[in-house]
């Protein structure tokens, strides 16, 4: 049986970390469950990386599906969140319920959604009908749209308050966990402290209940956005260019395919086709 939003929770208590990885295909999800990792968020940064997006403004609802049910298909340990995209929750609390059945449907365990206080109505409604809600305050791309880019947040004494009040809110109004994205470390120790449910950091420091990377870039074969959080355990896009590179010089010179990569026909049908042909 697969990990329970109880057992993150409980995590928490007896002190162990929490390792999420964000992931959207069946092959790379299969590694990360085989792995042992707690929870596999399907997020909409799938937008950008799956689909070549400038940001996760565009992400719909059909793809967020897609990307869940081939990542169900792939878990047999890990808990699955599947992520909220843009408007899908935002114009009303109907939309939001709708919108996370349908994740449901397609194998998510539990939905994740951007927004502090102003959202506490949605994801009391949410968790109402029974669907389990993760928060996610600080950097909110789907937000950016009103600010500068992908920035820090809560880096003076303001903005840190209301991060905290957020944090304070949507824990009342029932999340069983919140992501952190790009909150100053200091911020993400005192909302870890502060609230009784797993935080999940990612370019939050290592105070955080927990941490998220995105597959992709943790295997350092996503190039276009090197964010000082997302370390790279390896460098798989220079590996990934030199295997194609060899291929086609192989394909080019004809050293593939060779004997074991192709297929015979039976010695006897042969030597008939050749007669009744005249080959
Ligand atoms: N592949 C991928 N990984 C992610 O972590 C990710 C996505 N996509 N898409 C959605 C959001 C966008 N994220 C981002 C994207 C860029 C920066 C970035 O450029 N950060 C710089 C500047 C930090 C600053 O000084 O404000 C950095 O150096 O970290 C941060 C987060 C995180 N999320
Ligand atoms: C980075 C995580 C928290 C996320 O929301 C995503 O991958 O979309
Ligand atoms: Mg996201």
């Amino acid at each position: 049986m697969h990990k329970s939003v109880q057992d993150i929770i409980n995590m928490k208590k007896e002190k162990k970390k929490v390792s999420v990885i964000t992931g959207y295909d069946y092959t790379l999800a299969s590694l990360c469950d085989k792995a042992g990792i707690d929870v596999l968020l399907v997020g909409d940064s799938a937008g950008m990386v799956m689909l070549g997006y400038e940001n996760t403004i565009p992400v719909t609802m059909d793809q967020m599906c897609m990307f869940t049910e081939a990542v169900s298909r792939a878990r047999n340990n890990a808990l699955l969140v599947a992520d909220l995209p843009f408007m899908s929750y935002q114009a009303s609390i109907e939309d939001a319920i709708n919108n996370s059945g349908k994740l449901v449907k397609a194998g998510a365990d539990a939905v994740k959604l951007e927004g502090g206080s102003i959202m506490a109505e949605t994801i009391s409604a949410i968790v109402d009908v029974g669907i389990p809600v993760m928060g996610h305050i600080g950097l909110q791309p789907q937000t950016t749209m009103l600010s500068e880019g992908y920035k820090v947040q809560g880096r003076t004494k303001d903005t840190a308050i209301k991060l905290i009040q957020d944090a304070k809110e949507i824990e009342e109004a029932g999340v069983f966990s919140i992501a952190l994205e790009m909150v100053s470390h200091e911020v993400a120790q005192i909302i870890s402290e502060t609230v009784s449910i797993p935080t999940i950091g990612i370019g939050s420091g290592a105070n955080c209940d927990g941490q998220v990377l995105v597959v992709q870039d943790l295997l350092g074969m996503y190039d276009k956005i090197k964010p000082k959080f997302a370390k790279r355990y390896m460098n798989l896009s220079e590996d990934i260019v030199k295997s194609l590179e060899d291929y086609k010089s192989d394909v080019e010179s004809g050293t593939f395919p060779a004997e074991e990569n192709w297929f015979s026909m039976n010695p006897d049908e042969l030597k008939k086709l050749r007669e009744q042909i005249g080959s």
